[in-house]
């Protein structure tokens, strides 16, 4: 027996049993800590997919296991099992407050239970902030309840920093989830963020939790960027969240303020009128839970919902893996990554309110760019490090042989060299608490809450029997260590290798993933020149929006949003979308005077023009990018495409032939029109650029004529 409170760092000693969680980077199951036959979570994070070294991650790992405050979840100890960094720490037994607003509140908590909400997680914030961290993930999904009611902030540490440092030429451009979370100062390059970062957070978390989704959490990450940064902040309405009080109201407000340093403090916000008169969660929050499965089996429901919206859209399979990751994965787990790139990806949004199925909290914004660049060795969380099955069953029946002993494969380095095994002393106190916690009721099992019961179905099978320890083991993060090894019927198989195939992890090696719908919207949808954004649900920010649907000026230097945004108008053009117009360098009279003659001013003109050739040109090197990156089973459509756009054809693969017969008539048909639709769209870009040009030199011979007469006029003065 180990003794309580003492973890060690052999994976024999932990049994994982159900899966009941997975993030960006990580799985997390229930397991026993056989040893002391104690409940713990471990959270399986794939270092295939980690950009920093292992001496960075151990370092987190061991600030983790510092962080001592009962509102934080703390590591007990990790080390490493194969390709993966095993983090042991506290079971919270249910589950996060977004899986919750998913199963059973979907638009959201009462106040009362918000307020206790937020307020422990603001005590968490409070004590990292004095501590010197900034927790940079504050959500709806990484605010855990326990059976109590106990609220914890997690995913503290490990996996920020496995994304924020190290070898930054891989991570640069490796965009992971939606930003709603994120302060406009994270987004906008340059301008630097502090802890105030996390104050913004909170308060999106605060809406997110009273409506049942984040702000903007509709729309394509790139769209969410933009409008964090050039609308008005979001907020609750005065008119639409009558049900919330005005203490609550200001509270958000407070929070949601551009200005960083105009934000209060974690400490000063507590003080606040709004978290005075909340209640303990004990007392609100548990409440809540009356009646719930339990998590794993919350967590397949959810997995089974996933997968029939799926089915039901039949994704192309860059979507299919951004949507697997959806009831999840919904805020970006890095604070890395390229801004300038996503500007100017941003650049090419379309208005999609049109899509079909895009919806708010659907999920379906979750977005992956990858580096193009990079090498190529990252795995997505399905990767198997085996050449086959058989050699991948050989490691398992060796492993199991040798006694669960792991062996290191990452850099070398054995799970020792990892090992932070936390003081005993520091966390002794959330002991006892945890174990009775996170016992699960057996009078749950049979409760199916009718919001997810109509849209998965009735389940057929029981997942409560415990993976076995080595189809964990062999692969952590693999295929394999998603298969709960015990059903009762086929259908069960069937419903999970549909959930597994929907659950593959994002490839964040892989090429550019822009096919998700912002981008997939940006080369298929024609360019329409009128509407806004149209967010209803953020009506209080509708009167602020800056028309920059379709474009906004992109220079090939450095792009500043917000100054680009302000003190300009917006001028029209049926192909470009939006133009700025430099409305200061123009007086409204002199302006309207030179329309009226259907004349514009060349210092009117030529930003345009530079604007219409740097599109062009922008949009042509987008198309290349998106080419080039296509996957290896699309390298017909690729080269077809390429030879549309005339490049030469030796560019094309000679695979082609063997692929050829497996092209998908749908997809050709897709990626035929697309290509239609840009050439279109560039035809009219070509036109509208010819059309300008003309207009420019008519100009300057107007100008000349001018000046002439002016001269002409002046002399016969004189
Ligand atoms: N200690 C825990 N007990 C129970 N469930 C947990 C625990 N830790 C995490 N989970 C569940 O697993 C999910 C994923 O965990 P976590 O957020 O740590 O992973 P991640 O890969 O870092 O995710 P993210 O996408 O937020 O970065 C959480 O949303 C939560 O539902």
């Amino acid at each position: 027996m180990g003794r309580k409170g003492s973890y060690s760092a052999l994976p024999s000693d932990y049994r994982l049993l159900e899966e009941v969680g997975y993030g960006a980077s990580a799985t997390v199951f229930r397991a026993i800590y056989l040893p002391s036959n104690e409940i713990v979570a471990v959270k399986c994070l794939d270092l295939d997919r980690c950009n920093s070294n292992l001496d960075d991650i151990r370092r987190e790992a061991q600030t983790m296991s510092l962080i001592d405050h009962p509102n934080i979840i703390r590591a007990y100890c990790s080390f490493v099992v194969e390709h993966c960094l095993w983090v042991i720490m506290p079971f919270m037994a249910e589950g996060s407050c977004l899986h919750l607003m998913k199963i059973s509140y979907p638009d959201g908590f009462e106040e009362p239970v918000i307020a206790s909400i937020l307020k422990e997680t603001l005590k968490a914030l409070e004590y990292l902030h004095k501590h010197g961290h900034i927790h940079r993930d504050v959500k709806a999904g990484n605010i855990l309840l326990d059976g109590s009611g106990v609220v914890k902030l997690g995913d503290f540490g490990v996996s920020t920093c496995m994304f924020d440092k190290g070898d930054r030429q891989r991570s640069r451009n490796t965009f992971v989830g939606t930003p709603c979370w994120m302060a406009p100062e994270v987004l906008q390059p340059g301008s630097g963020y502090d802890f105030k970062a996390d104050i913004w957070s909170f308060g999106i978390t605060a809406l997110e939790l009273a409506h049942g989704h984040a702000p903007f959490s509709k729309y394509p990450p790139m769209k969410v960027l933009l409008m964090t940064l050039q609308n008005a902040p979001p907020g609750l309405d005065y008119d639409r969240d009558k049900k919330f009080s005005k203490s609550f109201k200001e509270m958000v407000a407070m929070c949601l303020v551009k200005d960083q340093t105009k934000r209060p403090t974690a400490e000063k916000l507590l003080k606040h009128a709004f978290f005075k008169n909340a209640k303990p969660p004990e007392l609100s929050v548990k409440k809540l839970l009356v009646g719930l499965p339990p998590l794993w089996d919350r967590v397949k429901a959810l997995q089974l919902k996933d997968a029939a919206q799926l089915a039901l859209k039949k994704m192309p399979s860059a979507e299919e893996e951004a949507l697997s990751q959806s009831e999840y994965q919904r805020g970006v787990s890095a604070w890395n990554f390229d801004v300038e790139d996503l500007k100017a990806q941003a650049s090419l949004i379309q208005d999609d309110d049109d899509l079909p199925g895009l919806k708010e909290d659907d999920g379906s914004s979750i977005f992956l760019v990858n580096n193009k660049n990079s090498s190529g060795s990252g795995s997505g969380l399905g990767k198997s490090t085996f050449a086959n099955e058989n050699e991948y069953r050989r490691h398992i029946s060796v492993a199991e042989e040798s006694d669960m002993k792991c062996s290191s494969t990452k850099n070398e380095i054995s799970e020792v060299d990892i090992v932070d095994c936390g003081n005993k002393e520091m966390f002794a106190g959330n002991e006892n608490r945890l174990k009775n916690d996170s016992l699960p009721s057996t009078t749950k099992q049979n409760f199916e809450p009718s919001c997810w019961k109509n849209e998965v179905g009735r389940r057929h099978q029981t997942y409560s029997g415990p993976l076995l320890p080595s189809s964990v083991r062999g692969n952590s993060l693999s295929e394999r260590s998603r298969i709960p090894e015990r059903f009762e019927s086929d259908s069960a198989l069937a419903s999970d290798k549909q959930k597994r195939d929907v659950r593959k992890g994002p490839n964040l090696s892989g090429p550019l993933m822009l096919p998700t719908r912002a981008s997939a919207n940006s080369l298929s949808a024609p360019i329409r020149s009128s509407g806004g954004f149209g967010d209803s649900s953020d009506e209080k920010s509708k009167g602020n929006v800056v028309q920059i649907k379709g474009r906004f000026s992109v220079t090939s230097e450095h792009v500043d949003l917000v100054k680009t945004s302000q003190g300009t108008s917006l001028r029209k053009s049926a192909s470009v979308g939006e133009w700025l117009m430099p409305g200061k360098l123009v007086p409204n009279s002199q302006y309207a005077k030179e329309t009226n003659n259907g004349w514009l001013p060349a210092s009117v003109l030529m930003p345009h023009l530079q604007n219409l050739f740097q599109q062009t040109s922008f949009q042509q090197d987008i198309i290349m990018n998106l080419l080039n990156s296509m996957q290896p089973n699309e390298a017909f459509d690729e080269c077809f495409a390429a030879l549309q756009f005339g490049m030469p054809p030796q560019e094309c693969n000679a695979d082609i032939d063997s692929n050829v017969e497996t092209v998908g008539t749908e997809r050709e048909r897709l990626l035929l029109a697309q290509i239609a639709e840009l050439e279109a769209r560039m035809a009219v870009l070509t036109d509208e650029l010819t059309t300008e040009k003309q207009k420019h030199m008519q100009l300057e011979q107007q100008l000349n004529v001018f000046s002439r007469e002016e001269e002409i006029r002046e002399e016969e003065a004189a």
